[in-house]
């Protein structure tokens, strides 16, 4: 009461105050009945429905929001990351209601130092930012790709606790490729083809040289660019200040434990991953940036002159030398002549054909493509030369999956172990035997890595860094989960796994002195915390949502 009287809020509010407790309360009585309300209704309905409620709490009472989604995130985050959030890209000019986020646009060049000015929060620490060029694995979607920022930046405040204020989702709007949005007379972006070249590069350069002007330590992670810009970019910035790409970096970490996960399965010492045949489908940002940190831990395992087994696809089969314009990022993967001769391979062999032929440890999927792994390919994993093949399947959303868990566990049969990018329920294999989805999303590392490095306060995010990352998540999980065939944790651990994630992050900047502390406490300090204190550290610093007190008595 005192708060409304000084805030000149008497009889503009019933006179009863409801605690927080019965507004939570509330909230989740509202979203059950809607869910009764929905039952028997196709699942896109049900899941924009189950959107659109969790949208509003969003712009209606933020403390609220991440409370409801931080205690109930296994539930929620398919609606508000993968897979609903794709739905709600397709869909975003006739959903949009009101904005969120900036959008910078081609019209905008030469404006954007003085329009940064306009985001009203004093302080940004982590920004995402996209240009909507592939979107999961629905392609180029426009402006309307705003969404996976979003996304990404609910995750960074559940997870992570990032506070929310200190959060930017940004859309840089270059055009669009995507012809039907160019002739919905609803798109919300730009009526152009995209810039493409230094037109596009210029824009880029100007958005992020405006962001570090008004935010200098400010995190920036890159998503959902198109290969091309997203390895161009990458290159760019990557040692200029402090910023990753999530497709190429944080899936690199997240696939490499599942990996891991895979040896340990096995019953193998971890060194053998260095002898893993690895199959990947598609040589995109994703796969390639999965081959590159791969084959880094190989080359740690075996040293440099370690020659590793992995065979990489893309829409045109087997990558070898002798591919006609080959990707200069993906040569190092493409086997030559000799290596493949024996095994009766050639350039541009079929999935199936490499399959049956290379008999590999790990399929695993990054293609965008649904349903690739078909019936024949898990067929020919029935005879991989290990004793628990592993079926990863990573492409988004549900309907990009390269196969479904059900298909996965009948065809390549019961001793796999699967993961698939998007969520799936796990599989009952009769006889009381569970087939477990595990669900090998970069959800598991990116919070931990922008939070590692904002309070490290590192220069930039090297590849020590992102390494820690993803050997952290490795070791999360005990033997006897792994034996179970259980790669990550449950997501609902998501903020605990992010916490010791943010910490080794931190620790490795340290190590490498690119450490400048951030706040009010300086490398010098970061420098004397143990690996215990550094966890305690970055718990002590994760935003928790409370009601705070708005007057002060
Ligand atoms: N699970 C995760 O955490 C995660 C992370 C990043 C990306 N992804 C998913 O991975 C997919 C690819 O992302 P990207 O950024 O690498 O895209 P991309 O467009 O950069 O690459 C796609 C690659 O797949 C290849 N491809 C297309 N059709 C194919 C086919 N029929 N057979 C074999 N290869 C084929 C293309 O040639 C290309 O090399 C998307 O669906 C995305 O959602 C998942
Ligand atoms: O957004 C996701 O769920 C994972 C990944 O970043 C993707 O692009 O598919
Ligand atoms: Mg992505």
């Amino acid at each position: 009461m005192t708060e409304r009287d000084r805030l000149g809020l008497r009889g503009l509010l019933p006179p009863r105050v409801i605690s927080f407790e019965q507004q939570y309360d509330r909230f989740m009585e509202a979203f059950r009945s809607l869910e009764r309300n929905t039952e028997g209704q196709p699942d896109s309905v049900v899941s924009l429905a189950k959107w659109r409620i969790l949208n509003r709490l969003h712009d209606r009472n933020e403390t609220l929001y991440y409370r409801v989604l931080i205690d109930n995130i296994k539930n929620f985050a398919p609606i508000i990351y993968t897979p609903t959030v794709g739905l709600v890209c397709q869909n975003y000019s006739g959903l949009f209601r009101r904005p969120r986020g900036m959008y910078f646009s081609a019209k905008d060049k030469g404006e954007m130092m003085s329009m940064i000015f306009n985001w009203p929060s004093s302080q940004v620490d982590m920004i995402v930012l996209t240009d909507g060029s592939r979107i999961l694995g629905l392609g180029d979607l426009g402006v309307q790709g705003i969404g996976i920022p979003i996304g990404k930046l609910d995750m960074y405040v559940a997870a992570a606790g990032i506070n929310p204020q200190r959060v930017l989702p940004v859309m840089l709007d270059v055009g669009t490729n995507n012809q039907k949005l160019l002739e919905d007379p609803l798109y919300l972006g730009l009526r152009q083809p995209r810039l493409e070249g230094e037109e596009y590069l210029s824009i880029v350069d100007e958005f992020v040289d405006a962001v570090h002007a008004r935010w200098p330590k400010a995190v920036v992670q890159f998503e959902d660019f198109q290969a091309k810009w997203a390895f161009e970019t990458l290159d760019r910035y990557r040692k200029k200040f402090c910023m990753f790409n999530d497709d190429i970096q944080g899936t690199a970490g997240v696939a490499l434990a599942g990996l891991f996960g895979t040896v340990r399965a096995q019953g193998r010492p971890l060194t053998d991953f260095a002898n893993q045949k690895i199959v990947v489908v598609g040589a995109g940002s994703a796969g390639l940036g999965v081959l590159k940190m791969a084959l880094q831990a190989v080359s740690r395992m075996a040293g440099p002159s370690a020659d590793p087994h992995f065979f990489l696809l893309d829409k045109n089969g087997l990558i070898t030398k002798d591919r006609k314009d080959i990707d200069p990022a993906a040569l190092p993967f493409a086997k030559a002549h000799h290596e493949i001769e024996e095994l009766g391979l050639h350039e541009g062999a079929g999935l199936a054909e490499v399959v049956k032929k290379v008999k590999p440890h790990v399929l695993l999927g990054l293609s965008g493509v649904g349903g690739i792994f078909h019936e024949e390919v898990l067929r020919a994993m029935r005879e991989s030369d290990s004793v628990r093949p592993a079926i990863f399947a990573m492409s988004n959303p549900t309907n990009n999956a390269e196969c479904c868990p059900v298909d996965a566990f009948k065809h390549a049969g019961e001793d796999i172990v699967f993961a698939s990018g998007s969520p799936f329920a796990n599989v009952d294999l009769g006889n009381g035997k569970i087939g477990h989805v595990n669900q090998a999303n970069n959800m598991y590392l990116f919070p931990g890595i922008g939070l590692g490095a904002l309070l490290s306060g590192a220069r930039n995010i090297s590849d020590t860094m992102l390494e820690a990352a993803a050997e952290c998540l490795a070791s999360y999980m005990s033997d006897d989960e792994i034996k179970r065939g259980i790669l990550y944790p449950s997501i609902d651990d998501i903020r605990d796994i992010t916490a010791e994630v943010g910490a080794a992050v931190l620790r490795a900047a340290v190590a490498e002195d690119l450490a400048e502390g951030h706040g009010d406490v300086g490398a010098k300090e970061l420098q004397h915390m143990s690996k215990e204190e550094t966890i305690e550290h970055v718990r002590q610093n994760m935003w928790y949502p409370v009601y705070g007190p708005l007057v002060h008595e």
